[in-house]
């Protein structure tokens, strides 16, 4: 049997699958914490890489490998390629002033679709470079070159020069997913200089080989490499419901909006997507406001009526970055003494936040991007809340494959497809998934959408 391994070094803990190159079985697995904040040492992941192929069993019988990692962190190297600072991760707001300065010194949002495919907001790399010139001149001035999460674990893995690959550079800002090309200009537009940029390699490429021998692939933004690993078919939008919530479909054709961000995908074709900041992790507070798990959060929420008696919990926990609202706050509406009951709490929580997924999904269907069938992924797929109340927010049925970690999966199934060195990735088994299906309730989304305009920015301190 030829072993592949994928690696999904996401923004919680880094996950580790090792699974047979021709049938996708999986053969064994490992996990590793990351630490908690915006702000991370990439030897934090690194180190928890390292823990994570441990508790897989290792990969010294593994022929090829490849990692998937959360998207736009900005790792910067100096000239020895030594880390400058602390990487910023995607979900760090304190470049949003910079990114609303660089829309507005382009001319506002449009040309940033025309040029790179999205408009950036504060998770974007190219954001927080321009802070980082403003902020720490010391720290910029000694960045030579900057790569992302992925980009940076790959070269930790081969020993050799920074690649990346669509997926991950169409993330940044300063690459355009329709050409295919680095955006220079708008890098200097951003840091006042360029940088050394990793090379972007095609889909089924190699980046090189770990010490064992073994073949490294491109890798993937976790986004892209969730789309390998679920198999996803034309007419499907993926949600992931993970520390971030994505909504995404693949497309052949590029396409972004002002809210759509129009990424490149991992098979050589492009990847609609839209993304909040607050998804499992809400469900995760709301557990803990109550000091109960996360199972008897689900137990609680399919307890209390559709609509939470008129309840409705706003997420925006960590500021939000779809809508673009990074102060914001969370909003819990319609208070009173019968529905200040934990039961009614644990629903808002789980309609509010697949109403702001809900809300993704719509703007993907508003781009023309056909939504025949709703895929549920991610941590917070295992809720079966989430699974059961979905299609009553959604209004439509929605699909939940049998849990798996599909970033990693499709990290792995990356590695099998440059190992083979075939035109298309590999065909692996069937997921076994369950549609859940129930009657429509557009009160939710409607009273959600009122409430969604009434949310507080966070208190300056
Ligand atoms: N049964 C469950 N119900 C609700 N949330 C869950 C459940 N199992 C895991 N989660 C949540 O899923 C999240 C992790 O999901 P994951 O997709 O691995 O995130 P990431 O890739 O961003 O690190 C955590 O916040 C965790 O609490
Ligand atoms: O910023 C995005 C997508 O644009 C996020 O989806 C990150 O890629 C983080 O992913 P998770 O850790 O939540 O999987």
């Amino acid at each position: 049997m030829t072993l592949v391994a994928g690696i999904d070094s996401s923004t919680q803990s880094c996950k580790v699958v090792v699974r047979d190159a021709d049938s996708g079985a999986l053969v064994r697995e490992g996990r590793a914490a990351h630490p908690v904040g915006t702000e991370v040492d990439p030897a934090a992941w690194q180190q928890a890489l390292d823990e994570a192929v441990a508790d897989a069993g290792g990969l010294d019988d593994v022929a090829a490998l490849a990692v998937g990692a959360q998207q736009h962190g900005m790792v910067c190297l100096d000239e020895s390629g030594d880390v400058v600072r602390p990487a910023l991760l995607w979900n760090d707001t304190r470049s949003a002033a910079a990114a609303a300065d660089l829309v507005s010194e382009l001319g506002g949002p449009e040309p940033w679709v025309d040029a790179v495919g999205s408009v950036p907001v504060a998770s974007f790399t190219i954001t927080k470079l321009r802070w980082l010139a403003e902020h720490e001149p010391a720290n910029a001035d000694r960045t030579a070159a900057v790569c992302l999460p992925h980009d940076w674990l790959t070269q930790r893995l081969t020993g050799g020069e920074l690649h990346t690959d669509r997926s991950d550079a169409s993330g940044t800002g300063y690459w355009s997913p329709s050409t295919g090309a680095y955006r220079e200009d708008l890098l200097t537009l951003a840091f006042g200089r360029t940088l050394r940029l990793p090379r972007v390699l095609e889909p089924a490429a190699a980046a090189g080989q770990f010490r064992s021998g073994a073949l490294v692939a491109a890798g993937a933004g976790d986004n892209a490499a969730a789309a390998l690993g679920v198999q996803a078919e034309p007419g499907d939008v993926v949600v992931s419901i993970g520390t971030s919530g994505t909504a995404f479909a693949s497309s052949v054709k590029p396409a972004g909006s002002s809210i759509v961000n129009g990424f490149a995908d991992a098979q050589g074709r492009f990847l609609p997507l839209v993304c909040t900041l607050n998804a499992a992790r809400v469900l995760d507070a709301t557990a803990r406001m109550l000091r109960i798990g996360v199972d008897e959060l689900s137990e609680l929420a399919l307890a209390a009526p559709a609509g939470a008696d008129g309840l409705v919990l706003v997420p925006y926990l960590e500021g939000e970055r779809t809508p673009n609202r990074p102060d914001a706050s969370g909003t819990l509406h319609g208070l009173r003494l019968d529905t200040a009951t934990p039961a009614h709490l644990a629903r808002a929580a789980v309609e509010g936040l697949l109403c702001s997924l809900a809300d993704a999904v719509d703007a993907l269907v508003e781009l023309g991007i056909p939504a025949t069938r709703v895929l549920i992924v991610g941590g917070g797929a295992r809720s079966e809340a989430v699974r059961r109340i979905a299609p009553t927010v959604f209004g439509c049925p929605v699909v939940v494959p049998e849990p798996s970690e599909f970033v990693a999966d499709g990290a792995a199934r990356q590695a099998a497809w440059a190992l083979r060195g075939q035109i298309d990735p590999p065909q692996w088994s069937a997921l076994t998934s369950r549609c859940y299906q129930a009657d429509p309730v557009p009160s939710v989304r409607e009273r959600y959408a009122h409430a969604r305009e009434l949310v507080l920015d966070r208190p300056q301190c």
